[in-house]
Parts: C-alpha cells; structure tokens; sequence
C-alpha cells in the first residue's frame, strides 16, 4: 500500500493510492499517518478496500509521507564509494546522527538555501519508518519493526557540517533539509529492502546512481545496532546513508546547489522526488 498525505502544510490529511494509482482520502478511517496511528492503522489495511474511500479531487499538494516525527535518525557514510569520495575511511559501525524534524518538508517543497550558505548539497538515500516500537532488538527480528520504507533526500550544507565545529547536525537540519515521500510503501510491498536502485538528478544531470545492496550496513543492521542506544517509535525514521555523487565529491571541483536548479531523485519502487531550489528569503 502507499500512503500519502495531502493537502496544504501544516493541514494535511490522510490518503493512499489505489491499484489505479488514484489518491483516496483516509480521512474517516484515521486522523493522520504518524506514530500510534501507524501501529494502529497497518494491520487493518489488508482488510480495507481502497475503492469504497472517497476519491480526492484534483492534484493536491504531497506533504511528507509521514507526520509528527519523532525522531530522524540518520545513517552517515553507509556506502564505500561515497565514504571514499568524501575521503572518510570505512565505518566499523554504524556512524550515527540526528537531523532536526523541524527540517521535514515535502516530496515536491522547495529545497530552501540557507542564509549564508555556499555548499547546499543533496544526498539520495532509502528511507525506514518504524512501526513498533523498538528497544535491544536482533537483526533477525528487526524487519519485523519497519512499517515501510520512503525516498529520503538529505540535504547537507557542507560548510555547516564540516567546517563550522562540533557535530554534523547544524549541517543537516536546516528548514526544507529532510523531504520525505511521496510515498510511505509498507513492508509487504518492499520484500527486500536490499535490492532497491536509487538515483539523484540536479538539472536532468545524473550524480548518484547506487544501490542499496551497496550498503555496508544492511536495513536490518541499522534498525537492530539503533535500537541498543535508543528506543525507536512507530512513526520515527531511520535515513539509511547515501551513494557516491554527492555535490561534495565532484572532481575536480565540488559542485552545490544554486537558485534556479530542480533536484529529482528517486527509490526504485518508493516513487520520486521533485525539489526547485530556492534562496532563503531576509
Ligand atoms: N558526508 C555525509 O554527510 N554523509 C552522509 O550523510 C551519508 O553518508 O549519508
């Protein structure tokens, strides 16, 4: 199934996609896709059927797939070839960071450069939404936590990362850094979360072209090794790392985003991204 939520920000309403791919309200079977309603709502969807919910008219704006975050744990350095690119050795375990929820936007929301900002980056990456709440769990059973996966764009501002001290999060969490969706796909339709082509565009130009059977640490890997150091809830998000082609990485020189460019990019099976880039406003 692929749930969405429509409608204006700050106001959206439940929805999913029929097998026609039309967007059906979800309004008077939940409130909302997030937390406690996620846990409530995915063992009643194989019993619902879509075409008795009500058609939503015209083309509504997508907010992101998920609401009420409560937590956006982020997986750095998860693929050799982006580790390599950005100079940074191997990770012997996961490398582990928050980006702020304040900093979740929309699958089609502007991508907003920052005050002062040279480096805007992009970082494609599969996306994971806990269903369960999770605490000290096994890689066996970690699957069985996901409620399902969505595209995660990470944008980084590099100079903020890297060069301004402390932790990677100020370069991470600025306002419109974290779109999610179009789509929350559940689990049974991602039978194996390692076999997913993922890919980024700036301009109709391809940077990243990765797959997720790249990752060093696997989806399983990161829900099990997350959940010794924190307890993850039903509606939190796990972005699982990024492929190589990041603005950082180019040769000779890097590239990053400017006001004007459209950022695409895409999960095979998870739907795609569409972001214009715009300056801040003063
Ligand atoms: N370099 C950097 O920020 N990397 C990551 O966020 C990542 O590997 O996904």
């Amino acid at each position: 199934m692929k749930l969405v939520r429509y409608g204006p920000k700050g106001k959206e309403r439940p929805g999913l996609l029929d097998a026609e791919g039309r967007l059906r309200d979800l309004s008077g079977v939940v409130p909302d896709i997030q937390g406690p309603v996620l846990k409530r709502l995915l063992p009643r969807l194989t019993r619902l059927n879509p075409t008795r919910l009500p058609l939503v008219p015209g083309r509504p704006r997508l907010g992101p797939c998920v609401g009420g975050v409560g937590k956006f744990v982020c997986i750095g350095l998860n693929y050799k070839d982006h580790a390599e690119e950005t100079g940074a050795a191997y990770p012997k375990e996961p490398v582990v960071f928050l980006k702020a929820t304040s900093a979740i936007s929309g699958p089609y929301d502007p991508i907003v450069i920052p005050r002062g900002s040279q480096k805007t980056d992009w970082e494609v990456e599969l996306g994971v939404v806990i269903g369960r709440t999770a605490r000290y769990i096994s890689e066996a059973e970690a699957l069985e936590y996901v409620a399902g996966y969505c595209v995660v764009n990470d944008v980084s501002e590099r100079a903020f990362q890297l060069e301004r001290g402390g932790q990677w999060d100020k370069g991470k969490s600025c306002d419109s850094f974290g779109p999610i969706g179009p789509y929350l796909v559940t689990r049974d339709e991602v039978p194996d979360p390692q076999n997913l082509r993922l890919w980024l565009e700036v301009d109709g130009r391809r940077y990243q072209n990765g797959h997720t059977r790249e990752m060093i640490f696997s989806v399983a890997q990161l829900v099990s090794y997350v959940s010794q150091f924190m307890s993850l809830h039903p509606g939190d998000i796990i972005a699982t790392g990024t492929p190589a082609g990041v603005g950082l990485g180019q040769k000779p020189e890097p590239v990053y985003l400017r006001p004007g460019q459209v950022v695409r990019l895409g999960v095979e099976g998870l739907g795609e991204q569409r972001h214009r880039v715009v300056a801040e406003e003063d």
